[in-house]
């Protein structure tokens, strides 16, 4: 029986990659559980309920938040991101391996509920290269990448409180790297 910790949280600033990392993870290992979060932020093209994010409107999530449904939630860049407890702590007791991928505020929320977590952090190989990133990917306008850059710098300087580093150079190589942290390769 593996000693390694079932629950693993990846972690990093927006844009620089965490979601492409995911769904090549997924692609590459399809029964790999991903926790799909709450959010009021509005859906982007392509995004579907259920599937990307629960989309919340905010009195739905205040009542998330109320019920004490949320292992986690934060707000992020203007809204608010959270974790249905129920499902992760299903798949836990089933003793299958989990995988959140949240920011920081919500990473250190887990450290201290769940200390066994594995938390990942995923580093751009430059502050240039995540501008780029996250200006490139065109689905937000400029405020909204500001307001995301700048959350990205205290993230950044948060990468010694967690477990584990990856550099997202390669999506393929980053997404392996995590199955392995994930023990499940
Ligand atoms: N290794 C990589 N090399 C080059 N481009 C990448 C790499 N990884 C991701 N990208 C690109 O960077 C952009 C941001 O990626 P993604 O949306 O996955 O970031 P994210 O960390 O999930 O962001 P957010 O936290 O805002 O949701 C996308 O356009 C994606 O295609
Ligand atoms: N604390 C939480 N953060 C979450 C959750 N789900 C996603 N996120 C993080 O929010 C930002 C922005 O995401 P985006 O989809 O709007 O670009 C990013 O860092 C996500 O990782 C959650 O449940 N809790």
């Amino acid at each position: 029986m593996s000693e390694r910790p079932r629950l693993t949280v990846l972690s990093g600033p927006s844009g620089v990659g965490k979601s492409t990392v995911v769904a090549h993870l997924r692609k590459e290992y399809p029964e790999a559980w991903l926790s799909v979060s709450a959010t009021t932020r509005k859906p982007r093209p392509g995004e579907r309920h259920g599937v990307h994010y629960f989309f919340a409107t905010d009195e739905e999530m205040d009542k998330l938040i109320a019920n004490g449904e949320l292992l986690e939630w934060a707000e992020f860049a203007g809204n608010r991101y959270g974790t249905p407890r129920a499902a992760v702590l299903e798949r836990l007791e089933a003793g299958e391996p989990v995988l959140l991928e949240i920011d920081l505020q919500g990473a250190r929320q887990v450290r201290e509920s769940m200390p066994e977590a594995q938390l990942v952090f995923l580093a751009p190989p430059s502050w240039e290269e995540l501008v780029r990133r996250l200006t490139g990917r065109g689905t937000e306008p400029p405020e909204v990448i500001e307001r995301r850059l700048r959350a990205a710098k205290v993230e950044l300087a948060a990468e010694p409180e967690f477990d584990v580093t990856l550099v997202n150079t390669s999506v393929k190589d980053v997404a392996r790297e995590l199955l392995a942290l994930m023990d499940v390769v």
